[in-house]
């Protein structure tokens, strides 16, 4: 669980065009079953969220078994659940509308399952179903017993060499991928990326990513202060290459033990922090991460590494491939060294009929083992 300020921040939405608010244009129909609950015009509290997420009347809800909770979220808390009918666990994202609309989040909560939904690769978390009964948004997908590198990183606080190098790689590679298809994630870091079964990575958490054609800029300030580009943080003009800078921070917190720059109360003491700071790379590290890191930790973005033929050609990827299928062909044996957390005890489980409502009561739940 983060804390405050591990949660991405949206500091402010700059009048140029692109502000957030215009930002959403894409209509996704899901292939649910839409229940036909009335034939009056729908409430506008439930006409708001559609399409995205259609409304599930509890007649069609799936019986979902409530095991736990795994991390509280900046808005509503993410789940872990039991499908009764697949007998099959997910992670379920619940978030509260009245939550959502206070905070001005209902389009980026529209655009998260949009471009979730769009998106196919290995190393991204694909999304399952999304629906709204009357008091919430819900978002299922598999769950990741393995939880994610952030909790990684906080057991054994170093990485060794090769998995950082293969950890780069599969990022590079979704990456590249995001960028060729116009989209900047935003918010790239650990917590965000979940382990999947057999130790790969698994880039989620769309919640404050933008579809950015090439050659337009942002300007919103958002993300996570510790891993936002300095560009970011002054409020633009910024572009994908902000995405690469917050890899350079991962990866020098995977190799290293710690962030290159101290995190600070809010994001104009970030800037100050990022813009005095001389990052020193530890001589423990070889000369082609060395490098790298120094490259994806450039202030200048257009100098920043950001091509692909860039990190194809690397000394620190020397020998390297970026093929997802090759990449995941053996397993990460640092990560399934690790605890799972799938053994569990169905009689203490809660199932409720009125999921909608009675959600809440889940917070109390311990941490799922
Ligand atoms: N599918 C999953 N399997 C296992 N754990 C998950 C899964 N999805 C999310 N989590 C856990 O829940 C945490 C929060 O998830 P996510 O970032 O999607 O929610 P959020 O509400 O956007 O949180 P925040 O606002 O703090 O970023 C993740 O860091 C991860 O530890």
């Amino acid at each position: 669980m983060g804390t405050a300020w591990q949660h991405p921040v949206l500091v402010s939405c700059v009048a140029t065009g692109r502000t957030i608010k215009d930002r959403f244009k894409t209509s996704h129909q899901t292939s649910l079953p839409e229940a036909k609950v009335t034939e009056r015009p729908l409430p506008h509290c439930v006409s708001l969220f559609l399409p995205e997420f259609p409304l599930w009347s509890p007649a069609v809800q799936p019986e979902l078994k409530v095991l736990g909770c795994v991390a509280k979220g900046s808005i509503g808390p993410v789940l872990k659940v039991l499908n009764c009918a697949e007998q099959k666990i997910f992670a379920l994202k619940v978030l509260p509308k009245g939550e959502v609309l206070r905070r001005n989040t209902l389009k980026q909560c529209k655009e998260e399952v949009s471009i979730q939904r769009q998106l196919k690769h290995p190393f991204i978390q694909c999304l399952g179903e999304s629906w709204q009964g009357q008091r919430h948004l819900f978002i299922m997908c598999n769950y990741c017993r393995y939880g994610d590198l952030h909790s990684l990183w906080m057991s054994v606080k170093q990485i060794e060499e090769g998995t950082v190098r293969l950890f780069a790689a599969e990022l590079v590679s979704v990456l590249v991928y995001l960028h060729n298809l116009g989209i900047i994630h935003r918010d790239v870091k650990m917590e965000n990326i979940l382990l999947d079964e057999r130790g790969h990575l698994k880039l989620s958490d769309f919640g404050l990513s933008q579809h950015l054609p090439f050659g337009e800029r942002a300007y919103t300030i958002c993300g996570t202060l510790q891993y936002m580009a300095p560009e970011v943080l002054s409020g633009g003009p910024y572009s994908h290459s902000a995405d690469w800078w917050s890899l350079g921070v991962l990866l020098y917190a995977l190799a290293v033990g710690e962030f290159p720059v101290s995190c600070a109360r809010d994001h104009i003491s970030m800037l100050e922090f990022v813009n005095q700071a001389d990052f020193i790379i530890p001589e423990s590290l070889s000369q082609g991460l060395s490098f790298l890191l120094k490259e994806l930790l450039c202030k200048v973005p257009r100098q920043r590494l950001h091509h692909f033929h860039q990190f194809q050609s690397h000394i620190f990827f020397r020998g390297m491939t970026f093929d997802p299928l090759l990449l995941q062909k053996y397993p990460v044996d640092l990560v399934l060294s690790m605890r799972k957390s799938e053994d569990i005890d169905l009689s203490e489980t809660h199932v409720f009929e009125d999921f909608d409502c009675d959600f809440t009561e889940t917070l109390q739940f311990p941490r799922p083992a």
